[in-house]
């Protein structure tokens, strides 16, 4: 009998499916035998409990596995940058070492090895792939690019899509054709979390000449995930002020966000109207189509091949963002290469299994309130109660957290099913949450073990 199967058997499938569901089977080298776990969490686990029994089972099937260790599974891919400052370089006079790097614009207590970043080279507009959903976003984008000056009715750009649609690659595309362009423009391009925080540093170090002096003098201004500044007062005050100083200068100013402005909560009015007085260019949910041709294109470029109708199910199967059709595709053609596993849709299916029952098993936020509830014992209606006793008010943060983690719906839309609540209420409950699965073990047991369970 296999190794899983004895397992299943004699753990049950329920603890069987919670603990080993995500483990991955590793490489046996000099006797011992690699697992990979998906979070530290199951890592110590199965270790602790499943260790010997899995060692004792190997080695009946092979004498040659002498021990076996459990592993976290490799992280991913380092996040893009938050920040990219572009300015032409300084006179020699002023700078011993010219390189044709981008000079950091003046320091606001950050290393310039953080801000003189390069824009991810492969985001450009001859790899983003053109459909009905993103067609406007992206014709904007390029004409934008290649304005001599800023027209008033296309200043700022406001591109708007969900998660994961494409607009830091727009911007980042922007960003390529002004540079080539004109290799002394300045462009700086941050996340607007990048200018609340460097706002915060500034004024936290009186150093708030400096920071306008940064932002008030660039020829192009990007801020990606605009809608991070929602309910931030000062940073939104001094976001408009810089945003009015570079607009009168006649200067260009491309913004991102989740959301159209007339959506954005808690910001003050002449902001959405300041935001939304330039061109508004909206990047639609993918079609299947268009999902097809991005795997297509990607496909081509992959080190092995990958027939269509493995990418006709990718498309299909994963529908949510562009990001994690493209990580699925990348685990595909890397099963593919390193373990030389024909690439076919049964293979597709069993190394995508955690993907696909994520995309096949959606969550509700009622299911989610059930469970944390019958896990806390507390009553339902907890849930939406106003109480603030801690012995409900955590279990609620923890349904809270996990519907932001398991389904798609906002901060305020989750906010709306526990009791109408403030979207500024949930993010401080996902806050809270994650601070306390680094602090406290078993609100960490706790949220892991309700998440398989509703996943399961
Ligand atoms: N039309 C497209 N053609 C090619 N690649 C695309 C396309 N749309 C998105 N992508 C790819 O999908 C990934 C996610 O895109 P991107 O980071 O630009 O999304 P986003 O909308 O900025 O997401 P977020 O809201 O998380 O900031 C990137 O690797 C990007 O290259």
């Amino acid at each position: 009998m296999r190794v899983c199967d004895r397992l299943r058997k004699e753990i049950g499938d329920k603890a069987f499916k919670t603990w080993f569901g995500e483990v991955e089977l590793g490489e046996l080298k000099a006797g011992k035998l690699r697992l990979y776990a998906p979070t530290r969490f199951v890592r110590d686990w199965v270790g602790r409990h499943y260790g010997d029994r899995v060692l004792a089972y190997w080695q009946s099937v092979n004498t040659e596995v002498k021990n076996v260790e459990v592993n976290l599974v490799p992280p991913p891919a380092p996040r893009r940058p938050n920040e990219i400052i572009a300015m032409p370089p300084v006179p020699s006079s002023q700078n011993s070492h010219q390189t044709p790097m981008p000079r950091m614009g003046p320091s606001i207590g950050r290393g310039a090895d953080e801000i003189s970043q390069n824009p991810e080279a492969r985001y450009t507009f001859a790899n983003f792939v053109v459909g009905k959903p993103n067609e406007f976003a992206y014709a904007a984008a390029r004409n934008i690019s290649e304005q001599d000056m800023p027209l008033p009715e296309r200043n700022p750009l406001y591109i708007f899509g969900g998660v994961g649609l494409g607009k830091t690659h727009l911007m980042h595309a922007i960003w390529h054709v002004i540079r080539e362009r004109d290799p002394k423009t300045r462009v700086l391009y941050l996340t607007a979390e990048s200018f609340v925080n460097r706002f915060i540093q500034a004024l936290r170090t009186k150093n708030t000449g400096q920071f306008k002096e940064l932002f008030r003098n660039v020829d192009v201004l990007m801020v990606d995930d605009v809608q991070f500044i929602c309910g931030k007062e000062a940073s939104q005050d001094e976001f408009f002020f810089t945003f009015n100083s570079l607009v009168e200068q006649n200067k260009q100013i491309i913004l991102s966000s989740e959301k159209p402005p007339s959506e954005l909560q808690d910001i003050e009015e002449r902001m959405r109207s300041r935001l939304g007085s330039g061109l508004v260019a909206d990047i639609h949910s993918s079609t299947y189509e268009l999902r097809l041709s991005i795997l297509q294109t990607k496909a081509e470029n992959a080190r092995v091949p990958v027939p269509v109708n493995v990418l006709e199910f990718l498309a299909h199967k994963i529908s949510t963002n562009i990001r994690e059709l493209e990580g699925a595709l990348n685990r595909v053609v890397a099963h593919g290469q390193l373990i030389g596993r024909e690439i076919t849709v049964e293979m597709a299916q069993d190394v995508l299994h955690d993907l696909l029952r994520q995309a096949d098993r959606k969550v509700t936020v009622d299911e989610i309130q059930q469970r944390v509830a019958a896990h806390y014992n507390i009553k339902l209606a907890e849930m939406s109660s106003p109480r603030r006793a801690r012995s409900v008010a955590r279990p609620r943060q923890v349904a809270m957290y996990l519907a932001k983690q398991l389904t798609t719906l906002s901060l305020p839309q989750i906010g709306k099913r526990f009791g109408n609540r403030d979207h500024t209420t949930v993010m401080h409950a996902v806050r809270k949450i994650e601070e306390l699965k680094v602090s406290d073990h078993s609100i960490a047991e706790d949220v892991e073990l309700l998440k398989r369970q509703l996943q399961g």
